[in-house]
């Protein structure tokens, strides 16, 4: 079904963003230029810099929160805006959310789009090159990737990337979003869990990385909490694949697999 229609199906780039003036214009230029994107839609999240006129400046649709409410309440908004501009009769448009900090590499998610186009993923996610400066000790992502496989047997190489194209149905079923930072994870789990595909697709990619520095510290210890939540909120609930039911086999996991965590249908 989706691949008769591929052509003509279009995506909407959904740009959560705060305070990000100095790189929204090349994010949101560049986004424009990802094939079959016929709309960027720029969330801005209570920013008390100039975003949202730089990105309106460079050609985004802007909405904006007048008080900053976190990324995952920004994507949201995003999907909600999306749907109320979805044309009748024709299929809801594809969403690929990117992060506000990109510039001009933001054009590299582009091959996050065929996989979904095609049907053959649900949802893929970009994996990143190494970034220059970063600070991290994989932490949070150790936490992140580890909680993911313990409930659906995938072992993800970034859990944590946010550059995310997915079809609505895919974002419905991950629907209501974990809170801020644990959003990632806890879209991750509910969509394996759904029964959905999912694919890490390598894109060559540059952001603003968090630093070894007390800012970037403070960052990763709210990544942290938001993701412990995000797993633990599930944990508690029974929400996983268990063992005995998964599919693919995760010794062959790699970036460019589509990954299905049952062996048959959830309900089979
Ligand atoms: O309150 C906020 C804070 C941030 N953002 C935006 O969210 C995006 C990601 O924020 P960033 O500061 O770049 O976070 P990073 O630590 O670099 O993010 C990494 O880790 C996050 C999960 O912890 C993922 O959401 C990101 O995609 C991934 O790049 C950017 O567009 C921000 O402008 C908001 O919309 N609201
Ligand atoms: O710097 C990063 O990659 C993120 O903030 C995650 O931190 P981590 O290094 O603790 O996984």
């Amino acid at each position: 079904m989706r691949q008769a229609g591929a052509r003509s199906q279009r995506v909407a780039v959904v740009i959560p963003a705060k305070d990000e003036v100095d790189r929204i214009a090349g994010t949101v230029r560049a986004a424009r230029a990802i094939p079959h994107v016929d709309l960027v839609l720029v969330v801005d999240d209570g920013s008390e810099d100039d975003t949202q006129h730089a990105a309106r400046a460079a050609g985004a649709v802007v909405v904006r929160h007048s008080v900053n409410r976190g990324k995952a309440s920004a994507m949201e908004t995003g999907a909600s805006v999306v749907a109320m501009r979805d044309v009748e009769g024709r299929p809801p448009r594809l969403l690929l959310f990117l992060d506000a900090d990109l510039g001009e590499t933001a054009v590299a998610t582009a091959p996050l789009v065929p996989p979904v186009l095609e049907g053959r993923a649900d949802c893929s996610i970009a994996v990143l090159p190494p970034q220059p400066g970063a600070g991290g000790r994989g932490i949070v992502t150790g936490l992140a990737r580890r909680s993911i496989a313990r409930a659906t047997g995938w072992n993800p190489t970034q859990p944590l990337s946010g550059q995310r194209c997915l079809t609505r149905a895919a974002f419905e079923a991950a629907s209501p979003l974990s809170r801020g930072w644990g959003v990632e994870t806890g879209m991750t789990i509910d969509l394996l869990v759904a029964g959905l595909t999912v694919m890490e697709v390598p894109c060559d990619l540059r952001h603003r990385p968090s630093r070894n520095d007390l800012a970037g510290q403070l960052h990763r210890g709210a990544q942290y909490r938001d993701v412990a939540l995000a797993v633990n909120t599930r944990r508690l609930r029974g929400v996983r694949v268990p063992a005995s039911r998964r599919g693919d086999d995760a010794a062959r996991q790699k970036p460019g697999r589509p990954y299905r965590a049952w062996a048959t249908s959830p309900e089979g």
